[in-house]
C-alpha cells in the first residue's frame, strides 16, 4: 500500500499537494492538464524530488527520505533509458546489477524475461538495430528483473503507433498481474487509461486527488479536465 500522507511537492514556484491511499496491486492512470503536476508527483514518489511537507509510505514504513535506489520502486521514462553500447541482454541486466557481473543464475532470470517479453533471440542486438516498439520491450524487462513491487510509468509508449502501444499496455498490465505490482502510470491518452486502469488519480489546479473509477472520471469529467480532453 501507498500512502501519501498531507504531501506538499514543490517544482520551482509550483506545488502539488497529495493526500491518498493505493491499495497494493491496483492499477492506476494520472491524468490531468499539462503543466499540472503529474511527472512532480511521480518524481516525488520515486525519490527524486525530496517533499516540502508531508510523507511518503510503502506498507507502513516511512520512505519520504530514501533514496531512489532504496525505494520499491521502478520507474519506466518514455525514451527508456537505454544505453546504446550495450546489448540487450546487458541492458536488461543492468536491473539486476548495475555493475553486470551476473552470475549464470542471474544471465537465466535476463533470459527468461527478455523471453517474456518477446525479445527471444535479439540478445546480442544493440538498441540502435531494434524497433521503437522492441526498445520498449527491453527497457521494459529490465524494470522486470528489477523486481521492485511499485511501477511507475511516465508516457513510456507515447512515441509508438497505436496498435504497437495497445500492445505493449496490455504487456504491462499483465506483469503487472503476474508480479502483483502496483502501477502508476501517466497518460495523455484517456484510451490508455481506460485499458489498463480501473482508477485514476486526476492532477488539476495543484492537487494530486484520491483514486477514483477511470471510467467516471471520464465519462463526466470536472471542468479542469474537461477543457483538457476537449469534451466542452
Ligand atoms: N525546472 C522547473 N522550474 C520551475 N518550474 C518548473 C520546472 N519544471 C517544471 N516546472 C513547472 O512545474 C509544473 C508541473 O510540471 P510537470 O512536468 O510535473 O507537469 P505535467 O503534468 O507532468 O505536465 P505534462 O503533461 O506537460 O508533461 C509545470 O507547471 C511547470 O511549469
Amino acid at each position: 500500500m501507498l500512502n501519501l500522507e498531507d504531501a506538499v511537492i514543490r517544482n520551482g514556484v509550483f506545488t502539488v499537494t497529495a493526500d491518498f491511499v493505493i491499495d497494493s496491486g491496483a492499477k492506476i492512470a494520472v491524468i490531468g492538464p499539462s503543466g499540472a503536476g503529474k511527472t512532480t508527483l511521480i518524481e516525488a514518489i520515486a525519490g527524486f524530488r525530496p517533499l516540502e511537507r508531508g510523507r511518503i509510505l510503502w506498507d507502513g514504513r516511512d520512505i519520504t527520505h530514501d533514496a531512489p535506489g532504496a525505494r520499491p520502486v521502478a520507474m519506466l521514462f518514455q525514451d527508456g533509458n537505454l544505453f546504446p553500447h550495450l546489448s540487450v541482454e546487458q541492458n536488461a541486466g543492468l536491473g539486476l546489477r548495475p555493475d553486470l557481473r551476473l552470475t549464470s543464475e542471474q544471465k537465466k532470470r535476463v533470459h527468461t524475461a527478455l523471453a517474456r517479453v518477446g525479445l527471444q533471440g535479439l540478445e546480442e542486438r544493440k538498441p540502435g538495430a531494434l524497433s521503437g516498439g522492441q526498445q520498449s520491450r527491453a527497457a521494459l524487462a529490465r524494470v522486470l528483473l528489477q523486481d521492485r513491487p511499485l511501477l511507475l510509468l511516465d508516457e513510456p509508449f507515447a512515441a509508438l503507433g497505436p496498435a504497437l502501444k495497445a500492445e505493449m499496455l496490455d504487456l504491462v498490465a499483465a506483469l503487472a498481474q503476474e508480479t502483483g505490482a502496483t502501477l502508476m502510470m501517466i497518460s495523455h491518452d484517456p484510451d490508455d487509461a481506460r485499458r489498463i486502469a480501473d482508477l485514476a488519480i486526476l492532477v488539476a489546479e495543484g492537487v494530486a486527488h484520491p483514486p477514483q473509477p477511470t471510467a467516471d472520471l471520464l465519462d463526466t469529467p470536472p471542468p479542469a479536465l474537461r477543457a483538457y480532453l476537449g469534451a466542452g
